[in-house]
């Protein structure tokens, strides 16, 4: 039996409302499932000979097609459908993992391995490798997506325009000891480069920087004191010794303070950049992140060139929050992006590493209260580049940002040139289930209060509506939240409200659904659905059902945006 609540908003169209009438969901066998099909063919019964148009597809490696799976006759059950079916709804992953990809992972297996691991969205950062690189693996995650039924999303990372150090010739990197005379240098250098020299990215590098100055590589890496200017060469003698990796990040500081007037001169979006969002749009990646972003300006513009070039716009803007300047203006930069992305590699280097934590938990409740998805990144797991066991002070670090219930995490060099990527995203996987499980054991809801951000009423009625559902969620202590979703809003507005158990939103557009997939407890599916719920309802039912996803008996909040209406109802 179910129980429906429907509420009708101008402009919302809705066929005939009925408050709170019960409605009994039956099977109409003449509407017939396409499932398209997946990995544990013995788990699926064969496609019916008489399909119908209707076509599934879960995220998260669980579904393929069913030509695709058949074909590559492989089992690419992933994590989601495995959890769903051994341990039952209550044990899925809320929390999404953002792999980078280099070259420890850019290889057809690696990556694969990763999806298989539970990656939701590979990372390419622009500012390393080559444009056929980047080239060769979008369209390898692409492929697997295709051929194995993962939907990875991917997001491009720009490069900005902060000043950074050169390639170290070729070099992997470059160890720089106490006492040592560095030559820091804005001249084009043929490789091999001469011994204990360094490429600058910046023409006023030299200008800019004083004798006394104080030279920081990777917010404290390695650093140096400049002592001497020469041309265009800066000579320093390292203060702090440690290790120089390829294109490290350079800071500049004098009586304490990070000198960055310069860096303000410098735009967030370079020309390289721009040529680099051009092929990003090209070759259809799902989300943009911009470093070093000062203000809401630059997303709004970035938001503008994207609406105009691609027709759906489907291309979500992520703000990385990595400068003095994006803490400055943080919540009129969340409000213009799609997301954000706490950067603590940069963060850490233009503020006292002692209050990049306390940035973080102010991001991360920022993001979840203004409806936007948020990832916590770099150093995770830094020590899992060399060795294959974290330290513990990571796996706290970890845990703190699944306790404050941040969308999503990301690995950087542990899964981009590290020696253990796997191990990395498998400890990112395991602390993840664990807290979360923890967390809703104690029942330590945290009642974080949730503003209005609706501005129309018809978005009102919807975030009321997805407030309430989560509520009666907890309370009712169902077993999953359903929602029907063309954008995708209301399955991020559900998502907002972490309850505690899963949210299968169903959408029509791949490009939705593969996006959905960074945002908490969701489970994207793409469904090509009609406006009538209890036939939508039906066919889901009776697909999940037959994969072993749900059973009867199972009590579900269904919720839509077409309709705007809850349904409180058992699975037949
Ligand atoms: N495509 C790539 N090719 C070669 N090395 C890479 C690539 N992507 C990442 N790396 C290596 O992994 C390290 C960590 O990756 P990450 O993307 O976090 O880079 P970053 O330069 O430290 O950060 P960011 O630009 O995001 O501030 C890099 O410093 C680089 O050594
Ligand atoms: C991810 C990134 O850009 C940073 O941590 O600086
Ligand atoms: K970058
Ligand atoms: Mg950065």
């Amino acid at each position: 039996m179910a129980q429906s609540l429907h509420l009708l908003a101008p402009p919302s169209p809705s066929p005939s409302p009925r408050l709170l009438q019960p409605c009994l969901p039956s099977l109409p066998h003449h509407h017939r499932l396409l499932c398209r099909q997946i990995c544990r063919a013995s788990a699926a019964p064969p496609p019916s000979p008489d399909l119908g148009p209707v076509v599934l597809a879960s995220d998260n490696g669980i579904s393929a097609s069913a030509a695709a799976a058949a074909a590559a006759g492989i089992d690419v059950d992933a994590v989601t459908e495995a959890e769903l079916k051994e341990n039952g709804f209550r044990s899925t992953r809320r929390t999404k993992l953002v792999c980078t990809i280099g070259p420890a992972t850019c290889g057809a297996e690696q990556l694969q391995a990763l999806a298989v691991g539970g990656m939701n969205v590979a990372r390419i950062n622009m500012c390393h490798g080559t444009r056929d690189w980047h080239r060769r693996v979008i369209r390898q995650v692409r492929r697997l997506n295709e051929e194995k039924g993962f939907a990875v999303a991917v997001m491009m990372d720009t490069e900005g325009s902060e000043i950074h150090m050169g390639d170290l010739g070729g070099a992997p990197s470059a160890k720089a000891e106490d006492g040592e005379i560095w030559t820091f240098s804005v001249r084009a250098f043929n490789s091999p480069l001469p011994d204990r020299t360094i490429h600058v990215n910046y023409d006023g590098f030299a200008e800019d920087v004083r004798v006394g100055d104080e030279l920081i590589v990777d917010g404290g890496m390695v650093e140096f004191e400049v002592i001497e200017k020469i041309g265009p060469d800066v000579k320093c003698r390292c203060t702090d010794p440690g290790l120089l990796l390829p294109r490290a990040n350079l800071t500049f500081w004098r009586d304490g303070c990070l000198v960055r007037e310069r860096n303000a001169m410098l735009p967030t979006i370079s020309s390289k950049d721009w040529l680099d969002i051009d092929f990003g749009i090209a070759e259809g990646v799902d989300f943009i992140a911009v470093s070093f972003v000062k203000s809401a300006e630059v997303i709004n513009h970035l938001k503008s060139y994207i609406a105009a070039r691609c027709r759906d716009s489907d291309i979500a803007v992520i703000a990385k929050i990595e400068s003095i300047d994006s803490l400055k203006n943080l919540e009129e930069i969340i409000r213009a992006s799609d997301g954000a992305m706490v950067a603590r590699g940069d963060l850490g280097a233009q503020i006292p590493l002692e209050q990049v934590p306390s940035a973080q938990q102010k991001i991360v409740k920022l993001c979840r209260q203004l409806n936007k998805p948020v990832i916590v990144a770099s150093q995770l797991l830094e020590s899992m580049i060399e060795y294959p066991t974290p330290t513990r002070a990571e796996v706290a670090d970890v845990s703190e940002a699944v306790r404050q219930r941040a969308d999503a995490l990301m690995l950087s060099g542990e899964s981009a040139m590290g020696q253990f990527p796997e191990k990395a995203l498998t400890v990112l996987r395991s602390v993840s289930l664990r807290i979360e499980r923890w967390w809703r054991e104690e029942k330590r809801y945290e009642a974080m209060e949730l503003p209005d951000i609706a501005s129309s009423l018809s978005d009102k009625i919807s975030e009321e509506i997805c407030n309430s559902a989560a509520k009666m969620a907890n309370n009712l202590g169902v077993d999953a939240l359903f929602v029907y979703t063309k954008s995708g809003h209301m399955a991020s507005l559900l998502s907002r409200c972490r309850p505690d158990c899963p949210i299968f939103a169903f959408t029509t557009s791949t490009s939705v659904r593969r996006r959905l997939n960074l945002q908490w407890g969701l489970i994207p599916f793409r469904l090509s659905f009609s406006d009538d719920m209890e036939s939508n309802l039906n066919r889901t039912f009776s697909l999940l059902k037959a994969r072993g996803m749900i059973q009867s008996g199972d009590l579900v909040i269904a919720l839509s945006d077409m309709l705007q209406s809850i349904q409180v109802m058992n699975v037949p």
